[in-house]
Protein backbone atom coordinates (compact mmCIF):
# COMPACT_ATOMS: atom_id res chain seq x y z
CA UNK A 1 0.00 0.00 0.00
CA UNK A 2 1.70 3.13 -1.02
CA UNK A 3 1.50 5.84 2.19
CA UNK A 4 2.50 9.40 0.94
CA UNK A 5 2.36 12.18 2.63
CA UNK A 6 3.32 16.19 2.23
CA UNK A 7 5.35 17.75 4.24
CA UNK A 8 2.61 20.09 6.25
CA UNK A 9 0.60 17.11 6.59
CA UNK A 10 3.41 14.71 8.16
CA UNK A 11 3.80 17.63 10.92
CA UNK A 12 0.45 17.65 11.33
CA UNK A 13 0.08 14.49 12.11
CA UNK A 14 3.38 14.11 14.64
CA UNK A 15 1.82 17.00 16.24
CA UNK A 16 -1.26 14.78 16.50
CA UNK A 17 0.32 12.00 17.83
CA UNK A 18 2.28 14.09 20.26
CA UNK A 19 -0.84 15.42 21.62
CA UNK A 20 -2.31 12.20 21.95
CA UNK A 21 0.46 10.71 23.95
CA UNK A 22 0.98 13.57 26.21
CA UNK A 23 -3.01 13.09 27.31
CA UNK A 24 -2.56 9.08 27.38
CA UNK A 25 0.56 9.57 29.73
CA UNK A 26 -0.30 12.78 31.76
CA UNK A 27 -1.35 10.02 34.70
CA UNK A 28 2.25 9.47 34.79
CA UNK A 29 3.18 12.99 35.87
CA UNK A 30 0.33 12.71 38.15
CA UNK A 31 1.35 9.73 40.07
CA UNK A 32 5.67 11.28 40.20
CA UNK A 33 4.23 13.82 42.16
CA UNK A 34 2.02 11.46 44.27
CA UNK A 35 5.62 9.72 44.76
CA UNK A 36 7.49 13.03 45.39
CA UNK A 37 4.77 13.64 48.30
CA UNK A 38 4.98 9.92 49.57
CA UNK A 39 8.45 10.29 49.86
CA UNK A 40 8.75 13.13 51.47
CA UNK A 41 11.26 15.07 49.47
CA UNK A 42 9.41 19.01 49.98
CA UNK A 43 10.11 18.03 53.31
CA UNK A 44 13.78 17.08 53.28
CA UNK A 45 14.59 20.03 51.10
CA UNK A 46 12.83 22.22 53.49
CA UNK A 47 14.30 21.02 56.72
CA UNK A 48 17.94 21.15 54.65
CA UNK A 49 17.63 25.12 54.96
CA UNK A 50 18.80 24.89 50.90
CA UNK A 51 18.83 23.15 47.91
CA UNK A 52 20.11 19.40 47.89
CA UNK A 53 22.17 17.41 45.90
CA UNK A 54 20.62 14.03 44.72
CA UNK A 55 23.09 12.11 47.27
CA UNK A 56 22.11 14.29 50.42
CA UNK A 57 18.63 13.94 49.27
CA UNK A 58 18.63 9.88 48.97
CA UNK A 59 20.05 9.81 52.18
CA UNK A 60 17.98 12.07 54.07
CA UNK A 61 15.00 10.29 52.41
CA UNK A 62 17.25 6.77 53.66
CA UNK A 63 16.95 5.46 50.21
CA UNK A 64 18.60 2.29 48.94
CA UNK A 65 21.74 3.10 46.84
CA UNK A 66 20.19 0.88 44.20
CA UNK A 67 17.01 3.40 44.47
CA UNK A 68 19.63 6.70 44.02
CA UNK A 69 19.27 6.52 40.00
CA UNK A 70 15.58 5.89 39.84
CA UNK A 71 14.98 9.40 42.62
CA UNK A 72 17.28 11.10 40.07
CA UNK A 73 15.02 10.11 37.12
CA UNK A 74 12.06 11.36 38.82
CA UNK A 75 13.09 14.65 40.44
CA UNK A 76 14.50 14.71 36.40
CA UNK A 77 10.48 14.89 35.22
CA UNK A 78 9.23 16.36 38.40
CA UNK A 79 11.36 19.13 38.01
CA UNK A 80 10.71 19.78 34.17
CA UNK A 81 7.02 20.07 35.53
CA UNK A 82 7.97 22.79 37.78
CA UNK A 83 7.69 21.03 40.70
CA UNK A 84 11.67 21.47 41.49
CA UNK A 85 14.44 23.97 40.66
CA UNK A 86 18.12 22.52 39.31
CA UNK A 87 21.21 25.19 40.60
CA UNK A 88 24.52 23.71 40.24
CA UNK A 89 26.85 23.73 43.33
CA UNK A 90 30.61 22.67 44.26
CA UNK A 91 31.28 19.90 46.34
CA UNK A 92 34.67 18.77 46.93
CA UNK A 93 35.64 20.98 44.07
CA UNK A 94 33.12 19.06 41.67
CA UNK A 95 29.91 20.47 40.37
CA UNK A 96 26.73 19.39 41.10
CA UNK A 97 23.40 19.63 40.48
CA UNK A 98 21.44 20.65 43.56
CA UNK A 99 17.81 20.42 43.95
CA UNK A 100 15.40 23.38 45.37
CA UNK A 101 11.47 23.96 45.92
CA UNK A 102 9.08 26.17 43.63
CA UNK A 103 5.96 27.47 45.19
CA UNK A 104 4.35 24.37 43.77
CA UNK A 105 6.39 21.94 45.84
CA UNK A 106 6.05 24.22 48.94
CA UNK A 107 2.64 23.26 49.15
CA UNK A 108 3.66 19.74 50.22
CA UNK A 109 5.47 20.84 52.85
CA UNK A 110 4.05 19.13 55.71
CA UNK A 111 2.65 20.88 59.21
CA UNK A 112 1.72 24.47 57.22
CA UNK A 113 -1.38 25.35 56.74
CA UNK A 114 -0.91 25.68 52.95
CA UNK A 115 0.38 22.14 53.05
CA UNK A 116 -2.01 20.32 49.82
CA UNK A 117 -0.72 16.67 50.39
CA UNK A 118 -4.13 15.24 51.94
CA UNK A 119 -5.79 16.66 49.28
CA UNK A 120 -3.29 14.56 46.48
CA UNK A 121 -3.39 11.46 48.22
CA UNK A 122 -7.47 11.93 48.16
CA UNK A 123 -7.71 12.97 44.62
CA UNK A 124 -5.79 10.50 44.02
CA UNK A 125 -6.58 7.48 46.20
CA UNK A 126 -7.33 4.03 44.48
CA UNK A 127 -10.78 4.63 44.97
CA UNK A 128 -11.37 7.11 42.52
CA UNK A 129 -8.99 5.91 39.87
CA UNK A 130 -10.38 2.10 40.00
CA UNK A 131 -13.67 3.13 38.82
CA UNK A 132 -12.59 4.61 35.54
CA UNK A 133 -11.95 0.88 34.70
CA UNK A 134 -15.35 0.70 34.15
CA UNK A 135 -16.24 3.54 31.80
CA UNK A 136 -17.72 1.28 29.31
CA UNK A 137 -19.65 -0.54 30.57
CA UNK A 138 -21.47 2.71 32.38
CA UNK A 139 -22.12 4.33 29.55
CA UNK A 140 -23.77 1.27 28.16
CA UNK A 141 -26.11 0.87 31.29
CA UNK A 142 -29.40 2.59 30.97
CA UNK A 143 -29.32 3.24 34.77
CA UNK A 144 -28.74 6.79 36.82
CA UNK A 145 -25.84 6.05 38.85
CA UNK A 146 -22.38 7.04 39.75
CA UNK A 147 -19.54 5.86 37.91
CA UNK A 148 -18.07 4.94 41.51
CA UNK A 149 -21.24 3.11 42.18
CA UNK A 150 -21.50 1.45 38.51
CA UNK A 151 -17.52 0.22 39.43
CA UNK A 152 -17.87 -0.32 43.07
CA UNK A 153 -22.01 -1.13 43.55
CA UNK A 154 -22.35 1.72 46.17
CA UNK A 155 -22.81 5.30 46.46
CA UNK A 156 -19.23 7.06 47.20
CA UNK A 157 -21.44 8.81 50.47
CA UNK A 158 -22.03 5.63 51.74
CA UNK A 159 -18.63 4.53 50.76
CA UNK A 160 -16.89 7.16 52.97
CA UNK A 161 -19.21 6.58 56.02
CA UNK A 162 -19.26 3.12 56.08
CA UNK A 163 -15.52 2.46 55.78
CA UNK A 164 -14.52 4.10 59.10
CA UNK A 165 -12.26 1.65 59.77
CA UNK A 166 -9.98 2.25 56.55
CA UNK A 167 -9.70 6.06 57.17
CA UNK A 168 -11.21 6.97 53.96
CA UNK A 169 -14.02 9.68 55.42
CA UNK A 170 -11.27 11.21 57.47
CA UNK A 171 -8.94 11.28 54.25
CA UNK A 172 -12.03 12.78 52.24
CA UNK A 173 -12.61 15.01 55.29
CA UNK A 174 -9.03 16.08 55.63
CA UNK A 175 -8.32 16.68 51.95
CA UNK A 176 -11.45 18.93 52.21
CA UNK A 177 -9.83 21.03 54.98
CA UNK A 178 -6.38 21.42 52.93
CA UNK A 179 -7.87 23.07 50.09
CA UNK A 180 -9.91 25.08 52.37
CA UNK A 181 -6.92 25.69 54.47
CA UNK A 182 -6.43 27.80 50.84
CA UNK A 183 -9.25 30.29 51.95
CA UNK A 184 -7.21 32.14 54.19
CA UNK A 185 -6.21 34.58 51.08
CA UNK A 186 -9.19 34.90 49.80
CA UNK A 187 -10.97 35.24 52.76
CA UNK A 188 -8.37 38.74 53.18
CA UNK A 189 -9.33 39.74 50.22
CA UNK A 190 -12.70 39.33 50.50
CA UNK A 191 -12.99 40.36 54.12
CA UNK A 192 -15.87 42.92 52.87
CA UNK A 193 -18.42 39.62 52.03
CA UNK A 194 -18.44 39.04 55.75
CA UNK A 195 -18.11 42.28 57.24
CA UNK A 196 -21.74 43.38 59.24
CA UNK A 197 -22.51 39.85 59.86
CA UNK A 198 -23.98 38.81 63.08
CA UNK A 199 -24.00 34.98 62.27
CA UNK A 200 -22.88 32.58 59.76
CA UNK A 201 -23.89 28.82 58.94
CA UNK A 202 -21.34 26.81 56.86
CA UNK A 203 -23.22 24.55 55.33
CA UNK A 204 -21.66 20.98 54.78
CA UNK A 205 -18.67 22.60 56.58
CA UNK A 206 -17.00 19.32 57.00
CA UNK A 207 -14.63 19.91 60.32
CA UNK A 208 -14.93 23.41 60.05
CA UNK A 209 -11.51 24.57 58.42
CA UNK A 210 -13.19 27.13 56.46
CA UNK A 211 -15.12 28.26 59.33
CA UNK A 212 -12.52 28.41 61.53
CA UNK A 213 -10.60 30.87 59.33
CA UNK A 214 -13.70 33.00 59.04
CA UNK A 215 -14.03 32.52 63.21
CA UNK A 216 -10.35 33.91 63.33
CA UNK A 217 -11.33 36.89 61.19
CA UNK A 218 -14.19 38.25 62.41
CA UNK A 219 -14.72 36.81 66.13
CA UNK A 220 -17.67 38.52 66.93
CA UNK A 221 -19.53 36.41 64.01
CA UNK A 222 -21.60 33.24 65.43
CA UNK A 223 -20.54 30.72 63.06
CA UNK A 224 -22.03 27.20 63.25
CA UNK A 225 -20.44 24.50 61.27
CA UNK A 226 -23.57 22.42 60.00
CA UNK A 227 -22.79 18.44 58.57
CA UNK A 228 -24.05 15.10 58.76
CA UNK A 229 -23.44 13.25 62.49
CA UNK A 230 -20.70 11.33 61.58
CA UNK A 231 -18.54 14.16 60.45
CA UNK A 232 -19.54 16.88 63.17
CA UNK A 233 -20.85 14.82 65.83
CA UNK A 234 -17.80 14.27 68.15
CA UNK A 235 -16.60 18.59 67.55
CA UNK A 236 -16.67 20.81 70.05
CA UNK A 237 -16.34 24.82 69.47
CA UNK A 238 -16.41 27.56 71.76
CA UNK A 239 -18.96 30.34 72.23
CA UNK A 240 -18.81 31.82 68.41
CA UNK A 241 -17.92 28.60 67.06
CA UNK A 242 -20.27 26.28 67.44
CA UNK A 243 -20.79 22.01 65.22
CA UNK A 244 -24.56 21.37 64.88
CA UNK A 245 -25.17 17.93 63.04
CA UNK A 246 -28.23 17.52 60.37
CA UNK A 247 -29.76 17.05 56.88
CA UNK A 248 -29.17 20.11 54.94
CA UNK A 249 -32.18 18.66 52.66
CA UNK A 250 -34.05 18.91 55.77
CA UNK A 251 -33.54 21.96 56.84
CA UNK A 252 -30.42 24.45 57.95
CA UNK A 253 -29.92 26.45 61.02
CA UNK A 254 -30.87 30.02 60.26
CA UNK A 255 -28.07 32.60 60.37
CA UNK A 256 -27.35 36.06 58.89
CA UNK A 257 -25.68 34.22 56.20
CA UNK A 258 -25.40 30.76 54.47
CA UNK A 259 -22.02 29.57 53.12
CA UNK A 260 -22.05 26.81 51.07
CA UNK A 261 -18.09 26.30 49.93
CA UNK A 262 -18.01 23.26 47.70
CA UNK A 263 -21.19 22.11 48.15
CA UNK A 264 -23.53 22.62 45.37
CA UNK A 265 -20.73 20.67 42.73
CA UNK A 266 -21.64 17.37 44.26
CA UNK A 267 -25.47 17.44 43.51
CA UNK A 268 -27.09 17.76 40.52
CA UNK A 269 -29.84 20.86 39.89
CA UNK A 270 -32.49 19.41 41.61
CA UNK A 271 -30.78 18.55 44.59
CA UNK A 272 -28.76 21.74 44.15
CA UNK A 273 -32.01 23.68 44.31
CA UNK A 274 -33.46 21.67 47.29
CA UNK A 275 -30.14 22.93 48.73
CA UNK A 276 -30.39 26.83 47.56
CA UNK A 277 -33.99 26.86 49.00
CA UNK A 278 -33.49 25.66 52.34
CA UNK A 279 -30.78 28.40 52.77
CA UNK A 280 -32.96 31.10 51.65
CA UNK A 281 -35.33 29.53 54.37
CA UNK A 282 -32.26 29.88 57.14
CA UNK A 283 -31.41 33.48 56.47
CA UNK A 284 -35.40 34.57 55.64
CA UNK A 285 -35.00 36.44 59.25
CA UNK A 286 -32.86 38.97 57.57
CA UNK A 287 -35.44 39.80 54.93
CA UNK A 288 -33.64 41.03 52.64
CA UNK A 289 -30.13 41.78 54.21
CA UNK A 290 -29.38 37.96 54.72
CA UNK A 291 -27.08 36.58 51.86
CA UNK A 292 -26.11 32.89 50.41
CA UNK A 293 -22.22 33.02 49.69
CA UNK A 294 -21.02 30.08 47.46
CA UNK A 295 -17.68 28.80 46.90
CA UNK A 296 -17.16 26.68 43.46
CA UNK A 297 -15.92 26.61 40.21
CA UNK A 298 -17.58 29.04 37.71
CA UNK A 299 -16.27 27.52 34.72
CA UNK A 300 -15.00 29.66 31.80
CA UNK A 301 -14.94 28.22 28.29
CA UNK A 302 -13.88 31.52 26.88
CA UNK A 303 -10.91 31.98 29.15
CA UNK A 304 -7.28 32.69 27.25
CA UNK A 305 -6.25 30.29 30.58
CA UNK A 306 -6.67 26.97 28.61
CA UNK A 307 -4.92 25.34 31.71
CA UNK A 308 -7.24 26.93 34.21
CA UNK A 309 -10.46 25.86 31.81
CA UNK A 310 -8.59 21.89 31.95
CA UNK A 311 -8.77 21.86 35.64
CA UNK A 312 -12.37 23.06 35.78
CA UNK A 313 -13.44 20.69 33.18
CA UNK A 314 -11.62 18.27 34.96
CA UNK A 315 -13.26 18.78 37.84
CA UNK A 316 -16.39 18.62 36.35
CA UNK A 317 -15.96 14.65 35.67
CA UNK A 318 -14.61 14.33 38.98
CA UNK A 319 -17.82 15.86 40.55
CA UNK A 320 -19.81 13.79 37.73
CA UNK A 321 -18.36 9.91 38.28
CA UNK A 322 -18.41 10.66 42.18
CA UNK A 323 -21.57 12.14 42.56
CA UNK A 324 -23.47 12.84 39.36
CA UNK A 325 -22.38 16.50 40.62
CA UNK A 326 -21.26 19.08 38.10
CA UNK A 327 -19.22 22.47 37.66
CA UNK A 328 -21.41 25.41 36.32
CA UNK A 329 -20.94 28.02 33.74
CA UNK A 330 -21.82 31.29 34.86
CA UNK A 331 -25.31 30.97 32.94
CA UNK A 332 -26.05 27.81 34.67
CA UNK A 333 -25.36 29.75 38.15
CA UNK A 334 -27.59 32.34 37.34
CA UNK A 335 -30.44 29.78 36.13
CA UNK A 336 -30.41 28.31 39.41
CA UNK A 337 -29.67 31.23 41.63
CA UNK A 338 -32.75 32.73 40.37
CA UNK A 339 -34.95 29.31 39.90
CA UNK A 340 -34.33 28.90 43.62
CA UNK A 341 -36.01 32.42 43.91
CA UNK A 342 -33.35 35.14 44.67
CA UNK A 343 -33.37 38.25 43.51
CA UNK A 344 -29.69 39.16 42.60
CA UNK A 345 -25.96 37.51 42.39
CA UNK A 346 -22.52 38.64 42.86
CA UNK A 347 -19.77 37.19 41.00
CA UNK A 348 -15.87 37.78 42.14
CA UNK A 349 -13.19 35.38 40.89
CA UNK A 350 -10.81 34.05 44.13
CA UNK A 351 -8.17 31.66 44.42
CA UNK A 352 -7.61 31.24 40.50
CA UNK A 353 -10.13 28.60 39.88
CA UNK A 354 -12.57 29.03 42.01
CA UNK A 355 -15.17 32.00 42.23
CA UNK A 356 -17.67 33.53 45.05
CA UNK A 357 -20.87 34.31 44.76
CA UNK A 358 -23.18 36.60 46.98
CA UNK A 359 -26.82 35.68 46.45
CA UNK A 360 -29.60 37.78 47.80
CA UNK A 361 -33.26 37.54 48.67
C1 LIG B 1 -17.08 18.40 49.23
S1 LIG B 1 -17.32 18.36 50.96
C2 LIG B 1 -17.15 20.09 51.33
C3 LIG B 1 -16.73 20.34 52.72
C4 LIG B 1 -16.44 21.79 53.06
N1 LIG B 1 -17.52 22.70 52.69
C5 LIG B 1 -15.13 22.23 52.45
O1 LIG B 1 -15.14 22.95 51.45
O2 LIG B 1 -14.08 21.86 52.96
C6 LIG B 1 -19.04 18.10 51.06
C7 LIG B 1 -19.59 17.97 52.49
O3 LIG B 1 -21.01 17.73 52.40
C8 LIG B 1 -21.38 17.01 53.54
N2 LIG B 1 -22.74 16.48 53.34
C9 LIG B 1 -23.14 15.53 52.46
N3 LIG B 1 -24.47 15.32 52.57
C10 LIG B 1 -24.93 16.16 53.55
C11 LIG B 1 -26.22 16.41 54.09
N4 LIG B 1 -27.30 15.74 53.66
N5 LIG B 1 -26.33 17.34 55.06
C12 LIG B 1 -25.25 18.02 55.52
N6 LIG B 1 -23.99 17.84 55.00
C13 LIG B 1 -23.84 16.91 54.04
C14 LIG B 1 -20.30 15.95 53.61
O4 LIG B 1 -20.25 15.33 54.88
C15 LIG B 1 -19.05 16.80 53.29
O5 LIG B 1 -18.44 17.27 54.47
Amino acid sequence: MAFTTNCSEESELYHAQIHLYKHVYNFVSSMALKSAMELGIADAIHNHGKPMTLSELASSLKLHPSKVNILYRFLRLLTHNGFFTKTTVKSNEEEETAYGLTPSSKLLISGKSTCLSTLIEGALHASSIDMWKSSKKWFNEDKEQTLFECATGENYWDFLNKDSESGTLSLFQDAMAADSRMFKLALHENKNVFEGLESLVDVAGGTGAVTKLIHEAFPQIKCTVFDQPQVVGNLTGNENLNFVSGDMFKSIPPADAVLLKWVLHDWNDELSLKILKNSKEAISHKGKDGKVIIIDISIDETSDDRRLTELQLEYDLVMLTMFLGKERTKQEWEKLIYDAGFSSYKITPISGFKSLVEVYP
